[in-house]
């Protein structure tokens, strides 16, 4: 744990080392003076790259995921991307445990296997089974806060091994003034930040009488950031301008349009293979396979939890 001196420490040198860039113009120094009086990386070096890392989490049901699910997590990138801001590293899945009792909702093993296949071939976006296997149902902001810290996690045993690293090579150099600087600012410009990535849909639901606790809503808002593809029946950026702890928000919420409009739904999926139709090029081949192989989705599945109240709703009126 760093200590306050520790950070103020950081803060410094960083303000010291953002003053020696204008200072090359200032001096009029070419760039090969700069770099021989070490205020510019020589050419060969790699040029730093000052965007924020960003790690997309989408919760939901994905009963079953479908092709739109891959989407928002590619329009999602794309747009970030864009702003010049934001280096997503990856994106999670994570379905949502038996325990949210919404009427449907098949085992989180199957939701689990299938939102695996889907993701086979991407090399970004990973399912993550942690909060489907909690034995309840638990609130948004903390999955947020687990795989938040599950990075920061990450990220110190990154830093301790870089210091085993160069002792091994008797470069006990690591209490240097340097060394300190130069992992306090990879620390503190490494640490990717997670985002809550959802539909339009959810991003209304946040006003739902008893469904969010406003702690929570604030917290995700601060804390995190939402990125949010619109969807075709929600008027997303009406309900930020409503909602007045959105509105204060707002600079922590990217909306996301997406113009090639397409409304695929897990209901209409579950609808249409109750109804026998096909479900091809909605769902990925390999998802269409497992539903067919284990019979999923009919009349006896969808009155699964039918007359249960779901569980933020129980659990946050019964507390109100
Ligand atoms: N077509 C879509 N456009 C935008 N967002 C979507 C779309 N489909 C799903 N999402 C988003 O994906 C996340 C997970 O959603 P969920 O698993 O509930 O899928 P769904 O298609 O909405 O299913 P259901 O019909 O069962 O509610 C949510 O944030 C939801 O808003
Ligand atoms: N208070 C909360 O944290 C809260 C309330 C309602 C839904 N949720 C989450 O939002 C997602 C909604 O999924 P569905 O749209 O499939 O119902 C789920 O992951 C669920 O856990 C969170
Ligand atoms: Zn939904």
């Amino acid at each position: 744990m760093r200590n306050i001196k520790e950070w103020g420490f950081c803060l410094n040198i960083w303000k010291i080392r953002k003053c020696t860039i204008p200072l090359k113009s200032r001096l009029h120094l070419s760039s090969s003076e700069a770099v021989q009086q070490s205020l510019l990386p020589p050419q060969n070096m790699e040029k730093s790259d000052d965007r924020r890392e960003v790690v997309l989490l989408a919760t939901g049901s994905f009963n079953p995921i479908t092709v739109m699910h891959l989407r928002l997590f590619e329009l999602a990138r794309d747009y970030l991307h864009e702003t010049g801001k934001y280096k997503v590293i990856k994106g999670i899945i994570s379905p949502v445990g038996d325990g949210y009792k919404k009427k449907g909702l098949i085992e989180a093993s199957h939701r689990l296997a299938m939102a695996n296949l889907a993701t086979k071939n991407s090399n970004w976006i990973e399912v993550d089974s942690w909060e489907c296997s909690q034995k309840e149902w638990m609130e948004t902001v903390l999955v947020l806060r687990h795989h938040q810290q599950k990075l920061a996690n990450a990220n110190t045993s990154d830093s301790s091994e870089k210091v085993v690293h160069k002792k091994g090579h008797k470069r006990k150099r690591e209490n240097s003034y340097q060394d300190k600087t130069d992992r306090c600012l990879q620390e503190s410009k490494v640490m990717p930040q997670v985002k809550l990535l959802c539909g339009a849909d959810m991003l209304e639901s946040l006003g739902k009488p008893n469904l969010w606790k406003n702690e929570d809503v604030i917290e995700i808002l601060s804390s995190f950031g939402i990125v949010c593809i619109t969807r075709l029946g929600s008027n997303a950026s009406n309900f930020i301008y409503e909602s007045d702890i959105l509105w204060k928000y707002k600079h922590m919420i990217h909306l996301v349009e997406e113009w090639i409009t397409n409304d695929i739904s897990s209901t209409k999926i579950r609808r249409a293979l109750r109804r026998g139709m096909s479900i091809r090029y909605l769902v990925p081949d390999s998802v269409v396979e497992y539903i067919e192989n284990h019979e999923l989705y009919n009349e006896r599945s969808e009155e699964r939890n039918s007359g249960i109240i779901l569980e933020p709703l129980a659990r946050n009126s019964k507390n109100s």
